[in-house]
């Protein structure tokens, strides 16, 4: 396990690039299964999770060639299906979560699809029923061995029909939405997710030919095509980066500018930001946010103290919400953070405490935090890298600390940041691999 070395206190000073974002690449690397002609996919960020899912699709025979860094071309002509009943395969899919969207694309094209449960991020249960229900509704029949973990569905053919959604589920929407591409007749999903990743796949779903009203809405219509063709798309960037390059300007009082940022596409985390008092400059598309010694959290109206909580898009996205958490421990003023999706997400702040914060953890799903106005620097400590983003937000606040710190298990951010450690360090961040 990989370890970053951390002195911390130094001002960061220039421009962070975005990366393309994680969770539409994983998304529209698995509709490239859906047709037998060349898709190219450009902005792909070449990080862990989404390098998993192509070394998948590259076993199950999909050709896949890297014209450039961040541009592959996809033809999913000769599919061995047997693969995906090997040792090998079950693996591979258990560790990232977006390899449950190879089902719905290869249930449409083949019938049948099997995947064992999906890994990702540990931040609490993270169920499945959304997928089969959705699946089970357009006619396909679903199994699941219990000893194994391994699902399986199939099919004669897929049939169009109205289906409501119990939750708004991300890759269950992406999946569902897909296998609709290809179904007869037409489907309706309502309470479907329609984040960016999923308005994105939409559109690319269309440029291969399929017919989809509603896209960016959460009611979905889907005529079903009996062929898509190729495309060519280009991943948007990745808005959870850019939010993670705010909060780190903020809490190291740095002056950073964030080109290229996909400002229209970020819906309310500019303005959550804004809540906590951090400057932010739009200027086209881009965002500067200046050098602030101080920012301080508002209230609600009625001088209640403020609350950020995730919610399905357009609401805050569940992704930024341990970066809120760190920007808010310097401060000034109080904020009760409610993440309201998962369980298990907000157990790192024992280690912001242990470096000085002031965090109650109120329950599994809300902490409240007494900012200290940066009157009381962090102090460095050494930890362990919980998940993406606990790990990206420990990061934030070890560069922002008195000293040293330490950050084991540093591959949980490598899944989602590519080469982290070298974009800070090039605008005057201090951090060592160290293998
Ligand atoms: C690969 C990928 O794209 N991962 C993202 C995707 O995961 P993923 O698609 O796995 O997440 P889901 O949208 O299915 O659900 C996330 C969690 O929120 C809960 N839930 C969801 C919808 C809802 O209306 N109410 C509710 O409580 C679910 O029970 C679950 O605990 O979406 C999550 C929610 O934005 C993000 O954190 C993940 O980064
Ligand atoms: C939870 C996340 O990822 P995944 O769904 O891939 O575990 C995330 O990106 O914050």
């Amino acid at each position: 396990m990989a370890t970053f070395h951390i002195e911390g206190g130094h001002k960061l000073a220039g421009e962070l690039h975005p990366q393309g974002a994680k969770n539409e690449a994983l998304e529209v690397i698995c509709a490239t299964l859906l047709t037998t002609e060349q898709v190219t996919i450009s902005n792909i960020p070449e990080i862990r999770d989404v390098l998993k899912l192509i070394e998948i699709l590259t076993e199950l025979g999909v050709k896949v060639n890297r014209v450039q860094k961040g541009m592959y071309l996809f033809q999913a002509d000769q599919l061995d299906m047997h693969y995906l009943q090997s040792e090998q395969f079950a693996q591979q899919a258990t560790s990232l979560r977006g390899s449950i969207m190879i089902i719905g694309p290869l249930l449409a094209r083949f019938g049948q699809a099997y995947i064992p449960q999906p890994g990702g991020d540990k931040i609490g249960r993270r169920r499945l029923d959304t997928h089969f229900v959705g699946l089970q509704k357009l006619g396909a029949q679903f199994n699941y061995d219990p000893d194994k973990h391994f699902y399986h569905v199939e099919t004669e053919k897929l049939l169009g029909a109205y289906m409501l959604l119990d939750e708004a589920s991300v890759t269950g929407t992406a999946n569902i939405l897909m296998a609709a591409t290809l179904a007869e007749g037409t489907t309706t999903i309502y309470n479907a997710a329609c984040e960016p990743y999923l308005q994105q796949l939409s559109n690319m779903l269309v440029a291969m030919g399929a017919k989809i009203d509603g896209i960016g809405s959460n009611l979905l219509r889907i005529e079903g095509v009996s062929e898509l063709k190729g495309c060519k798309h280009t991943i948007l960037p990745d808005m959870i980066e850019v939010g993670s390059f705010i909060g780190l300007a903020a809490m190291t009082s740095s002056e950073i500018t964030i080109p290229n940022a996909g400002v229209n596409h970020l819906g309310i985390i500019p303005d959550s930001f804004k809540r906590l008092g951090i400057q932010l400059n739009i200027q086209g598309d881009s965002i500067h946010i200046p050098a602030q010694d101080s920012y301080e959290i508002e209230t609600f109206i009625d001088g209640s103290i403020m609350t950020i909580a995730d919610a399905p898009w357009p609401g805050l996205t569940p992704d930024l919400l341990s970066i809120f958490l760190v920007i808010a421990t310097q401060a000034k003023g109080s904020v009760l953070i409610h993440q309201k999706m998962f369980e298990s997400r907000l157990f790192f702040v024992d280690k912001l405490i242990d470096m000085g914060a002031q965090i109650i953890l109120c329950d599994p799903h809300r902490a409240t935090v007494i900012g200290q106005n940066k009157k009381h620097q962090l102090k460095g400590t050494t930890m362990s890298s919980p998940d993406i983003r606990a790990g990206v937000a420990l990061l934030i606040a070890a560069l922002s600390a008195q000293g040293e710190s330490k950050i084991y298990n540093i591959e949980q951010i490598d899944r989602g940041y590519e080469g982290i450690d070298q974009r800070l360090n090039s605008i005057g961040a201090k951090i060592e691999r160290v293998d």
